[in-house]
């Protein structure tokens, strides 16, 4: 399948989806594009987990996750997350699929570090069919960040993770991650253009930190894979930081 775009939506862009983020999918939806949003969740699952004090461990920006962790992730991101999401897109005349709700497999994964991580997957595969089958119908499929490996049991994926993993796979031409802030950030500016090697400078200057890391591995590995156009920003309709494999001198 061509001209895929895969957007992941981070749990705290779920509560404020600007007019622009629905301009922006009606347009490529009307150009025959077809959409994938991989969302997010983090927060609305650190606060249920607190509300029923269960303890909220992160390496890296991963979830360490444990059964109960694991049930609570899968009740947020499925009952909660997944929904609301659906209901604004479907406000706004878009016509949406909820993927995770047929109960068959949409990412496989196995498991990332069990000792570390506990029940957390890396994405290893996806259900090509399903997917092409709902996307190719029209519909802008959303799907959370959750994988089953081969003896069917679930797994808990970070979102930048699922997002640029699957992008891969379905070999997207654009992969665009929403988060919180405009972009990459230097003082108060935003790196328009970035290459792994000044990323990685960047982070062992301490100028990328926390969860921009982790977003940026995933981001880079998706356009080392192939998907011709990474994005990280707060807009769909601004650039952000775009990734590169050779800076440009301004
Ligand atoms: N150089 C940087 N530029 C932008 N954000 C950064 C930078 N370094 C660290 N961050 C942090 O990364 C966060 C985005 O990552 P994360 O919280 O994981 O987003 P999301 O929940 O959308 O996946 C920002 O809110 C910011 O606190
Ligand atoms: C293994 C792992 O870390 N999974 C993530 C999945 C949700 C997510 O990534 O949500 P955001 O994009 O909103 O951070 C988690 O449990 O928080």
């Amino acid at each position: 399948m061509s001209s895929t775009i895969v957007i992941k939506v981070g749990g705290h862009a779920t509560n404020q989806l600007s007019p622009t983020f629905y301009q922006q999918l009606t347009a490529w939806h009307q150009a025959g594009k077809h959409i994938l949003i991989i969302h997010g969740g983090g927060p609305q699952i650190s606060e249920w987990s607190s509300q029923l004090h269960l303890p909220i461990n992160q390496v890296d920006g991963i979830r360490v996750t444990d059964s109960k962790t694991l049930k609570v992730t899968q009740a947020v991101l499925l009952g909660l997350v997944q929904p609301m999401l659906c209901k604004q897109l479907a406000d706004h005349g878009l016509p949406v699929m909820g993927l995770n709700a047929s109960g068959l497999p949409v990412i496989y994964g196995d498991y990332l570090d069990q000792a570390v991580y506990g029940e957390v997957g890396q994405v290893i595969g996806v259900n090509r069919q399903y997917i092409d089958d709902a996307l190719s119908g029209g519909r802008i499929g959303v799907c959370a960040p959750l994988a089953v490996n081969a003896s069917d049991q679930l797994l808990n994926v970070n979102g930048d993770a699922a997002a640029a993993g699957v992008a891969k796979l379905l070999n997207a031409e654009k992969l665009v991650l929403l988060t919180d802030v405009p972009g990459v950030m230097l003082a108060d500016h935003v790196v328009s253009h970035l290459t792994q090697e000044k990323a990685q400078q960047l982070v062992a200057q301490k100028q990328i930190k926390a969860g921009m890391q982790p977003k940026l591995a995933a981001a880079f590995e998706a356009f080392k894979s192939g998907v011709k156009e990474v994005a990280i920003t707060n807009e769909l309709k601004q650039p952000g930081t775009n990734l590169v494999s050779k800076q440009i001198v301004m």
